[in-house]
């Protein structure tokens, strides 16, 4: 282990990131009585230029009328890029209640980028006295934000998630597809003449993983196209938990149950967890630091491992 432990990732749950656009208030109530964890009221892509006002003043209107329950309540802003975020920062820190939660980035590219609404929002809050401190979500979606991915992630103590984009990175990347995650008919390999089908996001979601655990922030999963596909979605989730990404977008309701029932770990996945955690009690008690398990081997880092699932469990029950 490093002299510098990995700092833990904010401890509340974000199995499910229900999105919504900004200019659809009719949705509003609506992702408020879902079943997701964290909310992303959209200001950026899915609203088009000439609603970005009227979004901007529907979704502060919303931070004060809708009941928002216990959900983590994010708002997407528009990238720098653009001539619209200046105004969603500064509108959305003044005018909304406090009950906006977190603001997310989107096509974040270097750190600066962070530094840069950091440094806005901190003296809004300080000039408007609002008590609760905004963090920060960002979206690597670009070429220039998975090369810079472990310096976004250091940018700021406000920082608490970290998504892949598959739209606009597959754009920015230059890569050959229309497709919004999943499998993608022509990244195979052939052997013996049959295609094995392999991942082309694993790459860009193992860097987001490691940058992210490197500095306490949660890895996110983001969208994936095809609502229609449940198969699809379940298998690009589980992927994801596998690698140890938290929990994914829903960019449509049907795909709330999936990605909850995805990213809370089985009752089988906890018992063995607890059996193995109880399996190396009996081994310290017994001076030894490994002992097999079901026929396999357990050490003091399957305690670790073990730990991990029970604690997301603990957490998401809690
Ligand atoms: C690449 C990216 O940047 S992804 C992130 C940005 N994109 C978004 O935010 C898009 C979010 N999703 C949507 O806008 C919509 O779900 C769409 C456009 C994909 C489909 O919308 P619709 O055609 O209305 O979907 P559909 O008819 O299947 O909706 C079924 C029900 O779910 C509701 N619903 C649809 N989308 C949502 C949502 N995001 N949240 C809550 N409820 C929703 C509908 O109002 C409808 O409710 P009803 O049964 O009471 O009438
Ligand atoms: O913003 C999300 C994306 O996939 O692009
Ligand atoms: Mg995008």
């Amino acid at each position: 282990m490093s002299f510098r432990l990995q700092p833990p990732s904010p401890a509340r749950p974000n199995r499910c990131q229900l999105f919504g656009p900004g200019s659809r208030t009719a949705l509003f109530e609506k992702m408020a009585a879902s079943a997701a964890d964290v909310i992303n009221l959209d200001l950026e892509d899915s609203v088009a230029p000439s609603d970005k006002d009227t979004a901007r003043a529907n979704v502060i209107q919303a931070t004060h009328d809708v009941d928002w329950g216990n959900k983590y309540l994010s708002v997407r802003i528009n990238g720098l890029d653009t001539p619209y975020w200046y105004r969603d920062v500064v509108d959305l820190l003044e005018k909304s209640s406090e009950r906006l939660d977190q603001i997310m980035i989107p096509k974040v590219g270097c750190a600066a980028d962070i530094y840069a609404v950091d440094a806005l929002v901190t003296a809004i809050e300080a000039a408007t006295g609002r008590t609760k401190k905004i963090s920060f979500e960002v979206i690597i979606e670009s070429a220039a934000g998975i090369a810079h991915a472990e310096e976004i992630a250091a940018s700021s103590p406000r920082l608490q998630a970290m998504s892949l984009g598959a739209a606009d990175f597959a754009a920015s990347m230059g890569m050959q597809t229309t497709g919004i995650g999943g499998t993608q008919e022509n990244y195979y390999m052939l052997q013996g003449g049959n295609q094995h089908w392999s991942d082309p996001w694993h790459w860009a979601q193992a860097k987001i993983v490691a940058a992210a655990r490197t500095h306490g922030v949660l890895p996110v999963d983001g969208p994936f196209g095809d609502f229609s596909d449940d198969d699809g979605f379940r298998a690009q989730a589980r992927r994801s938990a596998v690698l140890g990404m938290v929990g994914k977008w829903a960019i449509h309701p049907k795909q709330i149950a999936l990605a909850n029932e995805v990213f809370t770990p089985s009752d089988e996945q906890v018992s063995e967890a607890r059996e193995i955690l109880a399996a190396m009690e009996t081994a310290k008690a017994n001076g030894e630091g490994a002992t097999v398990y079901k026929g396999r081997l357990v050490d003091i880092a399957s305690i670790k491992q073990a730990e991990v699932i029970v604690t997301q469990y603990e957490m998401i029950n809690s």
